[in-house]
């Protein structure tokens, strides 16, 4: 298994943790470390383990065995210790629909205990970076899905928590809800804040995450950065030139070239697979044209955490 740790300040240390309900083992050694500014994704499937490990992880549920550490406090699900720094947003709203989303924030800030004057900036704050500012003063009973999910994480942001876990946030939002998501979180990211993000969607954490823990019943079974985890399975890039004119004898030139893996052509296109095949994108062209070959459209296919995960389970990540 490939195992990258983080270089940044950990803030988030979880070690050897286990849960069982009756014969599921539902979370089975999971261990992750998560620094600040970083954004790791816990991704798979449903049924995984994902919730489990953030409910343990946010010290809602008593592991069966290991530990977590947050921002350098034990958690422990009979203590509030260390609490503080963990910002929670669980697939479930708690929101109240007749409050606008100015007032939900407001109701969570004192309920916080925080002073009046700090929560009105704080909320302000968290409009803004929620993507909610001008719906502010709308009842949330009007509010669609997506921006009630936002609403969501922004109560989880209000007490300004070091760690911030967001469970599977964009199932069921609109595009534009999700967009607004996605941005929220790179900009938290941006300002230091640590990421925990599970999702079941590889293009999420494709683009958000700098690492990924793949987690499939209960173990996470590969972790890494994208490109670690493509590469590690050693799939290469697919790279399919239609041409107008006669391929077969570029093929073996072609063929030829460093780092080409393989080389294949029908009547109107040449395959070509290469551990970085675009990088060999203007050798080839140029080779083809020169022999007076017309080059039509140019597909260039990358192996992605799917295909990192069917390769490793022998299952699509999605249903
Ligand atoms: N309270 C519980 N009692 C019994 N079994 C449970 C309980 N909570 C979770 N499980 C089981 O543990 C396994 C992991 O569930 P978990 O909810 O952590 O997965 P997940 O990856 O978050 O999936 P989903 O996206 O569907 O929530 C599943 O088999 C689930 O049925």
């Amino acid at each position: 298994m490939i195992v990258s740790t983080t270089s940044s300040e950990p803030i988030a240390e979880v070690s050897g943790l286990h849960k069982r309900f009756g014969a599921v083992h539902a979370v089975n050694d999971v261990s992750l470390r998560i620094g600040a500014g970083e954004t790791y994704g816990l991704l798979g499937p449903n049924g995984a383990g994902k919730t489990t490990t953030i409910s343990m992880l946010a010290g809602l549920l008593e592991p069966d065995e290991g530990t977590v550490v947050v921002a350098g406090t034990p958690i422990r699900p009979r203590s509030t210790k260390g609490r503080e720094a963990i910002g929670l947003v669980p697939q479930d709203l708690a929101i109240y629909p007749d409050l606008s989303g100015e007032e939900n924030l407001s109701f969570f800030a004192a309920l916080y205990g925080m002073p009046n004057r700090e929560a009105s900036q704080r909320v302000t704050e968290i409009l803004d970076v929620i993507g909610l500012t001008d719906r502010r003063k709308d009842r949330t009973s009007k509010y669609s899905g997506g921006m009630k999910r936002r609403l969501n994480i922004g109560i989880g942001l209000l007490h300004s928590p070091r760690l911030l876990i967001l469970d599977e946030p964009t199932v069921g939002v609109d595009p534009q809800s999700r967009n607004a998501i996605l941005e929220s979180v790179e900009a938290l990211s941006g300002e230091g804040m640590a990421v925990l993000y599970t999702t079941h969607y590889m293009e999420e954490a494709e683009r958000l995450c700098d690492r990924i823990g793949i987690i499939d019943d209960g173990t996470v079974i590969a972790e890494g950065t994208t490109a670690e985890l493509t590469a590690s399975i050693g799939e290469q890039e697919r790279v399919r030139i239609e041409v107008n004119g006669q391929v077969e004898d570029a093929v073996e030139h072609i063929r030829a070239m460093d780092g080409i893996a393989d080389v294949g052509a029908d009547d109107h296109a040449l395959v070509i697979l290469a551990s970085d095949g675009s990088h060999h994108l203007p050798a080839i062209i140029g080779h083809l044209t020169d022999g007076g070959a017309q080059i039509g459209s140019i597909d260039v296919t990358r192996p992605d955490l799917e295909a990192v995960f069917l390769h490793l389970t022998g299952k699509a990540l999605r249903e």
